[in-house]
């Protein structure tokens, strides 16, 4: 049987521990299914969800940073982690057994250079891989800074160099979608499932450097091209939004498909829409 897991990555404050708390708490209270989630933030200072494993019990940046032979800052000092994370493995082997058929989530940390050009994210992933894991990214991005075409262009840069580096099935997201007013919403359905070519248009006019213009039409392209760069909407405080987005990842991962098939239940078969009367009706409808 295999086993399922999320890489939620993303920004700095984009949401990813957020979003690991709700799926827990929406799975366990609306779904009544089991999710699990481990820390891989070594910079973590406190998230509301129990975790499975927390990489801080392996290694903490503050005590690499304190470590005068290495004298790294808050970034190096993650990196380092990372890297040693990488070479202990073991150490997570240990924290999560061999459960069957279990759901985890991977809260990541949101120094974007792992998802970028460093090799430990694809790392990781390959080792899950190997045991038995059907591996899904997940890439957060906030949508206050999503309202913008230039802002926009470069967060979906980021989702995209993930999404090509690590090589697995990626879900991206809009986060915070709760705190954006009714306007903003609607001016930001455009981004959801972007036509890069308008978005060149709608920028444009701002752009007063022709070499800038012809590379921002070129990075726009190269967008399109691969096509692949679409947003769910995720606001925290609506359960069917939540619920759609887990919908798309667990299809993403063929989640459910060695389940057993539930029967609609009775209820259900009653409120069904009888569409042989409905059609009939509209025919009636056109007739009168
Ligand atoms: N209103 C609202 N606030 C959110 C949402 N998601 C995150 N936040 C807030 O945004 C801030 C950052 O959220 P985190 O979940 O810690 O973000 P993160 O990506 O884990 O941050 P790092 O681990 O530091 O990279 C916190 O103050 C959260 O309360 C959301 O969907 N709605
Ligand atoms: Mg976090």
């Amino acid at each position: 049987m295999p086993r399922y897991a999320q890489l939620v990555m993303g920004p700095a404050g984009s949401g990813k521990s957020t979003y690991c708390s709700t799926m827990v708490q929406h799975c366990e209270e609306v779904l009544n299914r089991s999710v699990q989630v481990v820390n891989l933030d070594p910079a973590a200072e406190h998230f509301d969800y129990s975790v499975m494993a927390d990489i801080r019990e392996l290694i903490e940046v503050d005590d690499v940073m304190e470590d005068d032979t290495l004298r790294f800052g808050p970034n190096g000092g993650l990196v380092f982690c990372m890297e040693y994370f990488a070479n202990n493995f073991d150490w997570l082997e240990g924290c999560l057994g061999h459960v069957e058929d279990d759901y985890i989530l991977f809260d990541c940390p949101g120094q974007i250079e792992l998802y970028t050009h460093l090799p430990v994210m694809k790392q990781l992933v390959e080792q899950l891989q190997q045991w038995e894991f059907r591996v899904c990214g997940v890439f957060l991005v906030d949508s206050q800074f999503m309202v913008e075409s230039f802002k926009f262009i470069s967060g979906v840069m980021a989702a995209l160099s993930a999404m090509v580096s690590l090589e697995i099935p990626q879900v991206n997201i809009m986060t915070k979608m709760d705190l954006l007013s009714k306007k903003a919403k609607k001016e930001i359905e455009k981004y959801l499932d972007p036509n890069m070519y308008s978005l060149i248009e709608d920028t444009s006019s701002a752009l007063k450097s022709k070499k800038f213009k012809k590379l921002t039409e070129a990075i726009c392209g190269l967008i399109d091209d691969y096509s692949m760069v679409h947003f769910l909407p995720f606001d925290r405080s609506d359960e069917e939004c939540v619920n759609i987005v887990l919908q798309h990842i667990d299809f993403a991962i063929q989640y459910g498909e060695d389940l057993e098939f539930k029967e609609p239940k009775e209820s259900d078969a009653d409120n069904a829409p009888n569409f042989d009367e409905y059609f009939q009706d509209k025919v009636d409808e056109q007739d009168t």
